[in-house]
C-alpha cells in the first residue's frame, strides 16, 4: 500500500489522495495485480534469485511488458535487492541523491518495498513508499531519489526503452524531507 510522506511529516495512505499530490509531477501510480500463481509467489518469497529464476518471474509478468512494448518499451529486467547483496550500499548510493533521467523511470514493485523521493514543481519534497503490486512511472527529467526502508528488501521489474536514458544525472539540490520508518 503506497504511503506518501509530506515535508511536514504528515502521511497519506489513500491512493487517490496520493495520486492527486503527485499530479503536478505527472507521475503515474497504479495497482497491477501479481496474480496467484504458486510458483511465482514462491520465487518472490526468496531473498535471492538466479538468472533463470529471475527470467521465470519476468515471464509470469510479461503480459504487462507486452502492453508497454506496444508503446515503445524494448526490454525489462528484475532488480533484486536484499541485505546480502554484495556492495548493496555502493549500488544504492547511485540513487540516494537527487537525480534525473533522460527517459521515464518505469518500475513495478513485486516484493518488498522502496521509497522514491520527489522534488515537486513548487520546490516542496515528498517521499513515496511503494509496495508489491504497485506500478510507477516517473517522467523523464523528474528530480527524484530512491532509498530502501530499514527492511532493505525490494524486487522490482524495470522497463526500458533503451538503456542510455536511465543513467542518473545528479542535481545540486539537497534532500530535506525526513526518512520514513518501515511501512505499517
Ligand atoms: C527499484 S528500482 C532501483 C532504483 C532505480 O533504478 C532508480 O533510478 C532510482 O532512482
Ligand atoms: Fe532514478
Ligand atoms: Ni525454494
Amino acid at each position: 500500500m503506497a504511503i506518501l510522506q509530506m515535508e511536514d511529516g504528515s502521511k497519506l495512505t489513500d491512493l487517490q489522495s496520493i495520486i492527486q499530490e503527485l499530479a503536478p509531477l505527472g507521475i503515474t501510480l497504479n495497482y497491477w495485480s501479481i496474480g496467484d500463481n504458486p510458483e511465482l509467489h514462491h520465487l518472490l518469497s526468496q531473498d535471492s534469485l538466479d538468472d533463470a529464476q529471475k527470467e521465470t518471474v519476468l515471464t509470469h509478468l510479461d503480459h504487462y511488458f507486452n502492453e508497454l512494448a506496444s508503446t515503445g518499451y524494448t526490454s525489462r529486467d528484475l532488480i533484486v535487492l536484499h541485505p546480502e547483496v554484495p556492495n548493496l550500499d555502493t549500488m544504492l548510493s547511485k540513487f540516494d541523491k537527487i537525480h534525473t533521467h533522460a527517459d521515464d523511470e518505469v518500475r513495478y514493485i513485486v516484493a518488498g518495498e522502496g521509497i522514491f523521493g520527489f522534488v515537486r514543481p513548487d520546490g516542496s519534497q515528498v517521499e513515496l513508499t511503494v509496495q508489491p503490486q504497485e506500478y510507477i512511472n516517473v517522467p523523464a527529467g523528474t528530480q527524484h531519489w530512491f532509498i530502501l526502508t530499514p527492511a532493505k528488501r525490494v524486487k522490482a521489474v524495470r522497463y526500458f526503452c533503451g538503456t542510455a536514458g536511465w543513467v542518473p544525472k545528479y542535481t545540486d539540490i539537497q534532500i530535506r524531507v525526513g526518512r520514513q520508518v518501515a511501512s505499517v
